[in-house]
């Protein structure tokens, strides 16, 4: 069987074939209404605590390309907001389209961002991200959305790496990253329950979604796009449009953090 993907082939609507929670009741993305969220004065501001050294590497994983940090002790971690407890940052990855039209999972009133920013946190009363990840309260991610504007300095440092990841299955160290840098000056948020946006899709994430975007330049945008799906070796296929649409709310809250 095809590994999945986001072509006609294997892309989210061929996912439920192998993954059935694909039509689960905590599915996402979602499209956010903001006259539809409820604010909730009893949700405190993010606490968001990372320590640079413990970036360790950036890889082409064959779906995006992703920064990894050691997660073996509680140095870059998530508190507050919406959560109880301490989760730990394991790694951050980015969505983006082949144009600056579309590419953000979440949508906002069906607002379309060019990229959306995942920053992947787990809670530290189980002892690892994989135990976390089946378990309903085991995940929190920060997303942050870009927006087309100035270039951003500090996502340059990130893209500056990509020359050593073009290809599926590549890595290479990166160190010294701090990805407080990469956060929007407001920290003011929706949350919602929701899941993995990509397979295995797990029913496990408490959604942090930033009102305020960051910016990013066309041309940034461009190297975003010149990564690859495709292992060295292979015919290139272009890593553009590696986002799934929203999925029904079925029901859920969406709370914010502000009025
Ligand atoms: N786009 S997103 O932020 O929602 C997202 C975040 C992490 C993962 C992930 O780690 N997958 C591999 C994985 C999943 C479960 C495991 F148990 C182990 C590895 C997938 C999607
Ligand atoms: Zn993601």
């Amino acid at each position: 069987a095809h590994a999945w993907g986001y072509a006609a082939n294997n892309g989210p609507d061929k996912w439920v074939s192998n993954f059935p929670i694909a039509d689960g009741p905590r599915q996402s993305p979602i499209d956010i209404l903001p006259g539809g969220a409820s604010y909730d004065s009893g949700l405190k501001p993010l606490s968001l605590k990372y320590d640079p050294s413990n970036c360790l590497e950036i890889l082409n994983n064959g779906h995006s390309f992703q920064v990894t940090f050691a997660d073996d002790s509680d140095s870059s971690t998530l508190k507050e907001g919406p959560i109880s407890g301490v989760y730990r940052l394991k790694q951050f990855h980015f969505h983006w389209g082949a144009s600056n039209d579309k590419g953000s999972e979440h949508t906002v009133a069906g607002t379309k961002y060019p990229a959306e920013l995942h920053l992947v946190h787990w809670n530290t009363k189980y002892p690892s991200f994989g135990e976390a990840a089946s378990k309903p309260d085991g995940l929190a991610v920060v997303g942050v959305f870009l927006k087309i504007g100035d270039a951003n300095a500090s996502l340059q440092k990130v893209l500056d790496a990509f020359n050593d990841i073009r290809a599926k299955g590549k890595q290479t160290s990166f160190a010294d990253f701090d990805p407080s840098t990469l956060l929007p000056g407001c920290l003011d948020y929706w949350t919602y329950d929701g899941s993995l946006t990509t397979p295995p899709l797990l029913e496990s994430v408490t959604w942090i979604v930033c009102k305020e975007p960051i910016s990013v330049s066309c041309e940034q945008m461009a190297k975003f796009r010149s990564l690859l799906f495709s292992a060295e070796g292979e015919p290139e296929c272009c890593m553009v449009d590696n986002y799934r649409p929203p999925q029904p709310l079925k029901g859920r809250p969406v709370r914010a953090s502000f009025q």
